[in-house]
């Protein structure tokens, strides 16, 4: 089976400082990834490299077969690390514009999406707090059919209902086994139950790269995993 994103060997620098190195994944259609590991450990930069957004300097990548660019831009919907929304529209003129710029817009999620994440549509995206500009890129995200879901840090500076809310609006719209997605987070127990899979990435390398189910039949959590890998 056609896997939904393959990494063989990718490596990137910054400043001539090894930020991957030879990271070597492959993760078949459907699954729901947790990318864990320490501040600086090479999360966003990964997604990123995944998304199409930088170029790796090494290795070999296929997002649902085809090496990120603009081709797979229609198959993968990036929530960034931070705000990338134009702040003078308000938050129900960004949607009217993002139904006409993504192809694969669903009005049906849309809705769901709104009501879900209580969103208010007379909203200046400028005046939104964290937490709120989050809940619209993660709108503009899931209600988008792409096949492949990258979301860094959903769930950093989010208060504890939102970041329920959050979770489920993700497997509402994610979970039913069509869709791939990656999560970075620093937020490992809480959101432990959501993966099928974890990659824990260490100095720019895939430290493990393990089913939940595995690391549970071995009677660990991945919290107590990652305590393992990443623990001096
Ligand atoms: N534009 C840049 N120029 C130089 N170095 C950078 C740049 N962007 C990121 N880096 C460096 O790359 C390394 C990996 O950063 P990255 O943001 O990918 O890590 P991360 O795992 O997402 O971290 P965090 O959990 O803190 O968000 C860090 O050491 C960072 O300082």
């Amino acid at each position: 089976m056609q896997a939904a994103i393959e990494c063989d060997g990718v490596g990137f620098t910054f400043a001539r400082r090894p930020i991957l190195r030879d990271v070597t994944v492959r993760i078949p259609v459907g699954e729901m990834v947790g990318l864990l590991g320490p501040n600086g450990a090479g999360k966003t930069t990964l997604l990123r490299i995944l998304a199409g957004v930088l170029a790796p300097e090494a290795g070999r990548i296929r997002v649902l077969g085809e090496p990120p660019g603009w081709r797979t831009l229609r198959h993968t919907a990036l929530l960034p690390e931070r705000g990338h929304l134009p702040g003078w529209l308000t938050i129900g003129e960004w949607i009217i514009h993002a139904r006409r710029l993504y192809p694969d817009w669903s009005e049906e999620r849309e809705r769901r999406l709104v009501d879900d994440l209580a969103l208010r549509l007379d909203r200046p995206i400028a005046r939104l707090s964290r937490g709120e500009g989050v809940r619209v890129g993660l709108l503009t995200c899931l209600a988008r059919e792409a096949p492949v879901v990258l979301l860094d840090e959903p769930f950093t500076g989010i208060d504890l209902l939102s970041r329920e809310t959050i979770a489920s609006a993700i497997v509402r719209e994610c979970g039913d086994g069509s869709r791939t997605v990656i999560v970075a987070t620093h937020d490992v127990r809480e959101f432990e139950p959501l993966f099928d899979r974890v990659l824990f990435l260490k100095d720019g390398s895939i430290a493990a790269d393990e089913t939940a189910e595995a690391i549970r039949a071995r009677g660990q959590s991945v919290a107590s995993r990652y305590r393992e890998v990443f623990s001096p």
